[in-house]
């Protein structure tokens, strides 16, 4: 057996947002992690939310307003949310891919909570894009509610707190899940943000970064390779310009100084990159991966992507 331990992140690309939209493009990702386990590795998978988190905020927002007798749910209770809905879809794709190909394999979603210090500073500058474009005017009756909006080029989004992630509280169950072979998903969305109070988890209003939880949680299980899986096969200097240049491979010092130049976009490519760092320092036979979705065993073996390592 392949004794090797992953951590997949599995980026936007994977879901879309929309119900419909979601449960066809899960497929996709069934299919890459169906490839790994064939692969014989031990996996577990995290998730981007943004689009999701963003959406289910507004809906039980705009519910509440319709129907007073329902509270606002607030952002933490989304994270869970979206933590179960885009879970209940991944795993039941899996959960098919792998029959189809003749595996039975358990795949179930950990409800995960993630702790954030009440004193980062991430909580007086919201960074953290969520939900769907808005025009305008969408974004003024945003901010008269009290909420954060960005412009960007194709419109106004809203921005939410990204503390960093700390530590897991379900990590036993995480491990327990990957040691006895089965695949785990977990810490969607970058986990449910919580400060601890004492005995209580009380929910952040926050979205925690899932590119940084990826790293936490291969750290934590003591995974070797830490895959992200997103929308471009490889990690470009110039992204986008008329000299733009595809890179095979990255030491963490590489990766540190194109940081500083300003290489990777916040938000997209930057905490990949933070994160791989972080990861892959911590231990000199570790390493990151970032390549497109459909491209997970390819990367894996090393005939694509970009490879991050300690040196
Ligand atoms: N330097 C870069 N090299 C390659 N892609 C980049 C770079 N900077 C930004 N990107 C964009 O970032 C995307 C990945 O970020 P994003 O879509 O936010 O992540 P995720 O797939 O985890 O949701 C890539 O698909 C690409 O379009
Ligand atoms: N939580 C999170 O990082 O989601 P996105 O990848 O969609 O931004």
């Amino acid at each position: 057996m392949n004794e090797k331990k992953i951590v997949v992140a599995l980026g936007r690309n994977a879901f879309g947002t929309l119900f419909p939209e979601q449960k066809k493009a899960v497929a996709k990702a069934a299919s890459a992690i169906a490839d790994l386990v064939e692969e014989r590795y031990q996996i577990a998978i995290t998730f981007s939310n943004g689009p999701q988190v963003g959406m289910l905020h507004t809906a039980m927002t705009e519910f509440s307003r319709l129907s007073p007798e329902y509270t606002v749910a607030p952002m933490s209770v989304c994270g869970a949310l979206s933590q179960g809905y885009i879970g209940y879809d991944l795993q039941n794709a899996i959960r098919t891919e792998l029959l189809d190909r003749g595996i039975f394999k358990p795949v179930s979603t950990v409800i995960t909570q993630v702790r954030v210090d009440p004193f980062d500073e991430a909580f007086s500058e919201p960074s953290k894009v969520i939900g769907r474009y808005m025009s305008e005017d969408e974004a003024n009756a945003e901010v008269a509610k009290g909420n954060y909006v960005v412009k960007e080029e194709k419109g106004y989004r809203r921005i939410v707190a990204a503390p960093k992630p700390i530590d897991i509280y379900e990590i036993d169950a995480i491990r327990a899940l990957l040691d006895a072979n089965q695949l785990v998903i977990a810490a969607g969305g970058g986990g449910i943000p919580v400060l601890q109070q004492g005995t209580r988890l009380k929910g952040a209003s926050a979205v925690i970064e899932k590119d940084l939880t990826a790293a936490r949680m291969a750290d934590m299980v003591d995974a070797s390779v830490l895959l992200f899986l997103t929308g471009t096969e490889k990690v470009a200097l110039n992204y986008r310009k008329p000299d733009e240049i595809f890179l095979d491979h990255l030491t963490v010092e590489e990766a540190r100084k194109y940081m500083e130049e300003g290489q990777f976009e916040a938000g997209s490519m930057l905490p990949k990159i933070e994160a791989s760092i972080e990861f892959v320092s911590a231990c000199p036979d570790r390493k990151a991966v970032i390549t497109d979705l459909s491209k997970a065993k390819e990367g894996l073996s090393g005939k694509t992507g970009t490879v991050i390592t300690a040196v």
